[in-house]
């Protein structure tokens, strides 16, 4: 199992482009189920989720083609994925598939809405806490489907095809706005999603599935009205900036020193993050070609933060954060609203020496000096990279291992780091 190899010490200086995003990309690729013709997305990241799915799509009997390509600076590109569903072979998604990743579930809102039947192992995913299924369950019930629970399956069937009606979900979830507005795009009249998840991927998955011919209003707002229509149709799609790449790197400069280009990179993904980076002391300039993330030798202050669906604080930069206030001057306070299990990166850090206790939802972390290397173990996607930006700042070398985690989420991230002078390597057994 590999695992990456960090030795502490350097800034990062120079230029790291940002891909795209993959939460926006998971539910771009399931959308390719809705329509029998070709659903291109340019600035795909090379990922094991990507990977994942593209398996369990063509379990369905998705066709698809992938193409990658080099730029001048022998930088390489976002590729384009090709898929095609021009019939649907199989509207099962098994355990032994759905169970490695979470978001491979939402493959239940399209083929219901084509098929008028499916069914779906119960998911997988980060082991950050329980992570129900109930509102996708009530959300499709609403849009007239009959649901049962089968041996670990969730199978679901609509024979006449499904209605639009109101869906009020009574916590935001990103999950299940985007299944339940993928599902409502072929659903007969209009349906109406209260409470939706706001996040800038429901907006791209928005944008696309308009492109293939959907009718949807409100995207980003927490009402969005979907008007069915009979059939979508192909469409060209370039996939979003990632914010949490974005978010995570601006921690990582933040935290060794030094200057670096987000290329690419948006600000107006992840406000509420750039703010609290500057309260740090970090200074992010807007540039014509991304973000601009400098600090000097200058020390980080210490801020506090709660998570909260966009546009607050993304629980997908929580980890990263509280690495970054290990090395602050002084006391913080980081609560966790989204998910009830997403501190696993706290027993973690203690290795490197970092001081923080936990009081319910809220971690509390009194800064240090300086850190010092360690073997860890990555726990889950955002925790694997939180160890990676404590490694990047302690002394002597920080083995991180399960890098698999990692590679579900971060492309390339040790040649993005390496370019920018950190001595960061992948090391095989
Ligand atoms: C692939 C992807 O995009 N994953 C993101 C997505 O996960 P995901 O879509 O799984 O997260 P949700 O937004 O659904 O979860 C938010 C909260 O709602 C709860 N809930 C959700 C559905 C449900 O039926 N019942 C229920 O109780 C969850 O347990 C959690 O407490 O949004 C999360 C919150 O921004 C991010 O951390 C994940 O990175
Ligand atoms: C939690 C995450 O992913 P997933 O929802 O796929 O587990 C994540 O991207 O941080």
């Amino acid at each position: 199992m590999d695992s990456i190899k960090v030795v502490g010490g350097a800034q990062l200086n120079g230029i790291i482009p940002i891909s795209g995003a993959k939460n926006a990309t998971l539910p771009l690729m399931i959308a390719s189920l809705l329509t029998d013709e070709t659903l291109t997305l340019s600035n795909v990241p090379r990922l094991r989720d990507v990977a994942q799915l593209t398996q369990i799509l063509s379990n369905h009997g998705v066709d698809y083609s992938v193409n990658g390509k080099r730029n001048g600076q022998d930088e390489l590109e976002g590729q384009t994925l090709s898929l095609t569903a021009r019939e649907i072979v199989d509207t099962t998604a098994p355990y032994e598939l759905v169970s490695k990743m979470r978001a491979s579930f939402w493959v239940i809102g399209p083929l219901l809405a084509r098929m008028h039947e499916a069914r779906v192992s119960l998911p997988g995913g980060c082991a950050i806490g329980t992570r129900p299924v109930d509102f996708f369950i009530d959300g499709l019930a609403a849009l007239g489907a009959d649901i049962e629970i089968d041996a670990g399956y969730v199978v679901v069937k609509a024979p006449g095809g499904l209605v639009g009606n109101r869906v009020e979900f009574p916590k935001v979830s990103v999950g299940a706005t985007h299944t339940i507005m993928m599902a409502a795009t072929l659903a007969k009249g209009e349906t109406e999603i209260i409470n939706a998840a706001c996040e800038p991927e429901v907006v791209d998955l928005a944008n696309c599935l308009i492109a293939m011919g959907a009718k949807i209003e409100g995207a980003g707002t927490p009402t969005i009205r979907i008007q069915g229509v009979h059939r979508l149709h192909g469409a060209h799609h370039a996939v979003v900036a990632d914010r949490i790449e974005t978010g995570t790197y601006a921690m990582a400069v933040a935290m060794t020193g030094g200057e670096i280009l987000l290329k690419g990179a948006r600000a107006d993904l992840l406000h509420s993050a750039l703010d609290v980076l500057r309260q740090t002391g970090t200074e992010i300039t807007e540039t014509p070609t991304g973000l601009k993330v400098y600090r000097n030798g200058n020390g980080i202050q210490p801020v506090d933060i709660t998570t909260e669906p966009f546009p607050g604080f993304p629980t997908d930069l929580q980890a990263q954060f509280m690495a970054l206030m290990t090395r602050a001057g002084g006391q913080s306070r980081i609560t966790e609203t989204i998910f009830e299990n997403r501190f696993m990166h706290v027993q973690e850090l203690a290795r490197l020496g970092a001081q923080i206790h936990i009081d319910g939802r809220t971690a509390i972390v009194d800064g240090v000096s300086a850190l010092q290397g360690a073997p860890v173990m990555a726990t889950d996607l955002r925790a694997s990279v939180s160890l990676v930006i404590a490694g990047l700042a302690a002394e002597g070398e920080t083995s991180v291992s399960r890098v698999y985690h990692l590679d579900r989420g971060f492309e390339r991230l040790e040649d993005k780091l390496t370019r920018c002078g950190a001595q960061i390597e992948r090391v095989s057994s």
